[in-house]
């Protein structure tokens, strides 16, 4: 089913790491947003990336997806120094990778199926029929009626568009999808559908998510990892319990805070997260 291009199957995450950041800086002008930056992130795993309002998780996405330029360090996606790669190299990667921005950012003139048909019209050699067939399957994968297909955006509820947002992202069968706050906007029921449409994904294509997200309950859920951005860099990743454990004010007034108390589930484990299969939507 993969579309995945055999020559570049095998280049990376061979010891179970999708994205090495190490020692990454970005700066605009003057003004330094990250510094030294070092991230992870596993092949499989849920990644759910939080930080304080204007902390630079935008940044840190739109760098490693090569729209912005870093001043230091070295970004290695799939094993493959995505800002050094030949061009050839970078439409290698890009094949392997899907992003759903904020807001779903679906084009408005477009229906639900043709949006989905962009990538593989800029990617892919495909017949139309072919291309339609496989954007009817996307549909279907997230969950989406079958007459989404013909609706434009404006037509689509909150949860529809990022559900089709997400197909589009899904459009080349993509190891990771990058999701910029997924549940922004949707009410806790649409959000908690979305968290687990991630996690049937992740347990059944085996997909890899690197999740920017403010939502408690995505990152309690959700999650097999959390890394929290603060203070230029990454000051912590790991699971659930090594947040709750974790000295910083922010990450205190953050896990520990009013908000977080209605979330977390009373007497974490303090190994591991919480079965998130078995915890179900709250
Ligand atoms: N192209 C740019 N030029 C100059 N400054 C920028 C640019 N892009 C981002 N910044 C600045 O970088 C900082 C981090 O912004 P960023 O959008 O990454 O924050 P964030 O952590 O994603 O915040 P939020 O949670 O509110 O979305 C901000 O001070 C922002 O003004």
């Amino acid at each position: 089913m993969s579309s995945m291009p055999a020559d570049t199957a095998s280049t990376a995450g061979d010891d179970g790491i999708i994205i090495r950041a190490r020692d990454v800086d970005v700066s605009f002008g003057e003004k330094k947003i990250l510094e030294h930056l070092s991230l992870d992130v596993r092949r499989g795993e849920i990644l759910g990336f939080v930080g304080p309002s204007g902390a630079g998780k935008s940044v840190l996405l739109r760098t490693i997806l090569g729209l912005n330029a870093k001043q230091g360090g070295t970004i290695e996606v799939f094993g493959i120094d995505y800002h050094a790669a030949s061009e050839r190299e970078k439409l290698s990667v890009e094949r392997r990778w899907g992003v759903l921005f904020q807001h779903g950012a679906l084009f408005s003139s477009l229906t639900v199926r043709e949006n989905i048909e962009v990538p593989m019209r800029e990617y892919l050699d495909l017949s139309p029929k072919l291309r339609e067939d496989l954007a009817r399957l996307k549909i279907d994968l997230v969950g989406l009626a079958p007459d989404a297909a013909d609706k434009y955006p404006s037509e689509l509820s909150g949860g529809m568009i990022k559900r089709a947002a997400l197909a589009r992202a899904l459009a080349l069968d993509p190891e990771i999808v990058f999701l910029d706050e997924p549940t922004s906007g949707l009410d806790p029921i649409g959000a908690a559908d979305f968290d687990q449409l991630i996690m049937t994904l992740r347990d059944t294509l085996g997909l890899s998510v690197y999740m920017v997200t403010h939502d408690l309950d995505s990152l309690f859920q959700a999650c097999d990892r959390i890394a929290v951005l603060g203070d230029r860099k990454v000051l912590v990743e790991g699971p659930l319990s090594k947040m709750l454990d974790y000295d910083h004010p922010w990450v205190k007034s953050y896990f520990h805070g009013k908000r977080a108390r209605t979330v977390v589930i009373p007497q974490a484990p303090s190994q591991e997260m919480p079965s998130e299969k078995s915890a179900g939507a709250a």
